[in-house]
């Protein structure tokens, strides 16, 4: 069973933080949950939110103000944490964009990060885990995240849309094989065999689909002064995919926001309104 850290009420609801044995993992691993006033006796829906580089499962709560509307909406919200925490590799918090906070949501295949570097799965057991202890709605189920977390959202959705109803993503890193921080994560997680990161890049599996998985559309909201745009994102890449396969999808670029968390807040009430609608 997990266990309940700790707990503040929050907008008539409250704001939990737990630990749990992760089986995909092979190691605890925290995750946080916000549950809506109102819930007994109910099954809510619920989001899943995905951190970005550097983050935990404390990020989004104490950061993007989202319990206000999640409140009003009767959305349960989940965010786990980035990675593994004390795998034990050698390494593995020398650097920020890869290793620990930096998991990008994949299984390593790759030694010394196989055994615990298995963000993918992990994602998928804690949606069972939450559904299992939570009066949640199974049926109901969405995610989005930030960057490397937005990608995973993305990529996750993708793979699983008969377990996710809704997708949207701020800032993600869209095209992780074209870009230097997917390559280093792709790289070291997944091997040098490109063909194999194809699973993992949300843009190359929007490409690979017949028709559109969410027909109900995806939401991206970009800032125009993040200073990781050029070099990192390319939403331009998933916008065509999108296209090729007839999903719709509202990229919504704003003029002066930057890649942080200002930007995520500001926007956050639209993103929690566009799942609730799709979620129902
Ligand atoms: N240390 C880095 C900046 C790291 C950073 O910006 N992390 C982002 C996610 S980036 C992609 O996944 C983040 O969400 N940080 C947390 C926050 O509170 O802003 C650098 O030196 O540039």
């Amino acid at each position: 069973m997990p266990e309940l850290l700790n707990e503040h009420a929050c907008f008539g609801g409250v704001q939990r933080f737990y630990r749990a044995d992760s089986q995909a993992i092979g190691l605890p691993m925290r995750f946080s949950v916000y549950l809506p006033p109102g819930a007994e006796g109910k099954r809510l829906p619920v989001l899943f939110y995905l951190a970005g580089l550097t983050c935990t499962e404390e990020t989004f709560m104490t950061k993007a103000g989202a319990q206000r509307v999640a409140a009003q909406e009767g959305l349960i919200l989940v965010a786990p944490d980035t990675s593994p925490r004390g795998a034990g590799v050698a390494g593995e918090t020398d650097s920020w964009d890869f290793g620990a906070g930096a998991g990008f949501y994949v299984d390593a295949v790759q030694e010394p990060w196989a055994r615990h570097y298995r963000m993918y799965s992990h994602i998928l057991e804690l949606r069972e885990l939450v559904l299992a202890m939570l009066p949640a709605d199974p049926a109901r189920v969405g995610i989005f995240g930030h960057s490397m977390g937005g990608h995973g959202a993305l990529m996750i959705a993708l793979r699983n849309p008969e377990l996710f109803r809704s997708v949207s993503a701020f800032a993600p890193i869209a095209a992780p094989i074209r870009a230097p921080w997917g390559q280093k994560a792709f790289g070291g997680y997944l091997g040098p065999d490109q063909a194999a990161w194809r699973q993992y890049d949300a843009t190359e599996l929007m490409n690979d689909m017949a028709g559109a998985p969410f027909p109900g559309g995806i939401l991206i909201d970009q800032g125009q002064d993040d200073k990781f745009l050029a070099e990192q994102l390319y939403p331009e890449a998933f916008e065509q995919a999108c296209a090729r396969a007839g999903q719709p999808l509202s990229l919504r670029r704003h003029a002066g926001y930057d890649h942080g968390y200002y930007f995520i807040s500001t926007f956050v009430e639209d993103h929690l309104r566009f799942h609730r609608r799709l979620l129902g």
